[in-house]
């Protein structure tokens, strides 16, 4: 098995309807068992939101959503899953009894995964009669998005299953981070547990306030987190003597009474009541969903960012999205778009992620050409200009553009652009390509481009391969038919 043809969630609260979304988007049918008698309109939103999020986090073709269904057994749910994933709530009880369920139903071949925050594997795979394809594979809230996976084995947890567990998990997008030793909370957990409990104190000793707490996270090192961790961070905070000097300038600091986290905070009422106000004060002017929307969108923002790190090669999460997409690319079948027909080429759909706006509450202007760009990659991916191409050392190098900016496109509008084909030599693609609204098909934008094909290693223009040049062509001829674009051809300042 190299991917996931079907999966199955058990379990489609928080965590599972997020698992069956990231399941979902990346192409995987889902069946989804959960006895609450509003799942599908939870999980319904939780797939909105994710569809929403990748609709801004990447360009690269998604594979057609696969189909959700909801089962009205787990025996009727795993039939046929070839990944599992439990995720109902926290109670050791419940979770064996559900997992010998599985167990009992699924395929010999299925992996079946648990969400679990905290709980043993060992544990967990106590009853089952198949446990050596059991292990937890904990995510991190929201799941379509964050791309971490702690996968633990127990006892009898085979090492064929965390290794399979590991090449599917990034079939979805996912870093499968393999636990060495079972413990509970496991890796991640255990470090937001001392976080939280010390929080806790912070705010029963009055401190601080819940949005001050958040504000010292968010303005500091919860940015450095996001793209180092802390290891490398404090490596860095050593100086040039590095992580040998950080440890003996910081060292001593730990017997001094810098943490309270050994010691559990009374959660009585007082303290929720507390921590419940402080939160409303603080967030309460948006609903769930909206916090949602608002967390995936900065998430997106990071990992677009991250993905332009160590000078574009990509940086933790966004180097596990650019593998992500060079994957898409790779699977991506031929676009669905009729090369021979006398219209104008639907190449690219896409919306504006609010990281494209400008101080005018609009799509900025360099983000036009960005449009223009993949749909121009678009038709270069048509005619055979593909990855492996690029990397046999030729291409089409874009030398020249012209944008015409003609309508407002705002913020989570959807677009999509098309191009016709004005002429082609050996050498050259003169296209046209136009950008439209797609709720009124209103022109947003055109552009006129050359693009000259170039052998890359040699750093200069050559002729194209017969092999693209029949296919472009084709697509010229078919496009001679149609009406010259009235602004094809014009230069800044001219009279319309
Ligand atoms: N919420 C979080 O931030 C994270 C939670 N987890 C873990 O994910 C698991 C689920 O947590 P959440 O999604 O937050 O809880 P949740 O309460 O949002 O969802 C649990 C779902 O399980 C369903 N359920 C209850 N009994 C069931 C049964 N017998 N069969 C099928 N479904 C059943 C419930 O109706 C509910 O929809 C837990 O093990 C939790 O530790 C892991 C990572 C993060
Ligand atoms: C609060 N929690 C223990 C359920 C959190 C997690 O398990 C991971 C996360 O998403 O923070």
């Amino acid at each position: 098995m190299t991917k996931i043809n079907k999966a199955a969630c058990v379990g489609g609260g928080v965590i599972g309807g997020a698992w069956a979304a990231r399941f979902l988007l990346a192409g995987i049918d889902v069946s989804m068992y959960d006895p609450h008698p509003e799942a599908t309109r939870i999980v319904g939103e939780v797939l909105a939101n994710a569809e929403r999020a990748y609709g801004m986090l990447t360009m690269a073709p998604l594979p057609p959503r696969g189909t959700l269904s909801f089962a009205k057994s787990i025996e009727e749910a795993v039939q046929d899953a070839d990944w599992i994933q439990e995720s109902v709530p926290e109670r050791l009880e419940l979770k064996r009894g559900v997992l010998t369920q599985i167990d009992a139903a699924a395929s010999p071949s299925a992996l079946i995964g648990s969400s679990t925050s905290g709980l043993m594997p060992t544990d967990l795979q106590r009853d089952m009669k198949h446990p050596e394809r059991f292990f937890v594979a904990h995510p991190y809230n929201p799941v379509y998005l964050l791309p971490l996976v702690e996968l633990v084995g127990g006892q009898k947890t085979s090492k064929e299953t965390i290794t399979k567990a590991k090449e599917l998990a990034a079939t979805i997008g996912m870093e499968g981070v393999v636990i060495a030793k079972e413990i509970e909370a496991f890796v991640g957990d255990r470090l937001l547990e001392a976080l939280w409990r010390e929080a806790l104190w912070l705010i029963q000793d009055d401190i601080c306030d819940t949005e001050t707490l958040d504000n010292v996270i968010r303005y500091s090192f919860g940015m450095r987190w996001a793209q180092m961790g802390l290891f490398e961070t404090y490596r860095i905070a050593g100086g040039e003597a590095g992580m040998r000097h950080f440890l003996a300038q910081f060292g001593p600091c730990l017997q001094w009474p810098w943490t309270k986290f050994t010691d559990v905070v009374d959660l009585d009422d007082a303290l929720v009541d507390k921590i419940g106000s402080q939160s409303d004060a603080q967030s309460g002017a948006y609903g769930i969903r909206e916090l949602e929307r608002i967390r995936d969108e900065n998430l997106v923002g990071i990992m677009q960012a991250l993905k332009g790190g160590n000078g574009g090669k990509g940086w933790g999460a966004g180097k596990l999205l650019a593998d992500f997409e060079s994957r898409l690319w790779a699977n991506a079948g031929k676009l669905p778009v009729d090369t021979g027909a006398a219209k104008p080429l639907r190449l690219l759909d896409v919306k504006v992620n609010p990281s494209w706006a400008d101080y005018n509450g609009h799509m900025t202007e360099f983000r036009y050409l960005q449009v223009f760009g993949d749909t121009s990659d678009a038709l270069l991916r048509l005619i055979g200009v593909d990855d492996a191409y690029v990397k046999d050392g030729h291409s089409y190098y874009t030398v020249e553009t012209h944008i015409r900016h003609l309508g407002e496109a705002k913020v989570n509008e959807a677009l999509y652009s098309t191009c016709q084909v004005l002429s082609v030599d050996e050498k050259r693609i003169h296209v046209f390509h136009t950008i439209h609204r797609a709720a009124d098909d209103e022109t947003i934008a055109t552009a006129e481009q050359m693009l000259l094909h170039v052998d890359a290693k040699a750093g200069k223009a050559a002729p194209a391969p017969e092999s693209v040049l029949s296919k472009v062509k084709a697509i010229a001829e078919a496009h001679a038919t149609l009406p010259k674009p009235e602004a094809a051809g014009r230069h800044v300042g001219q009279k319309k």
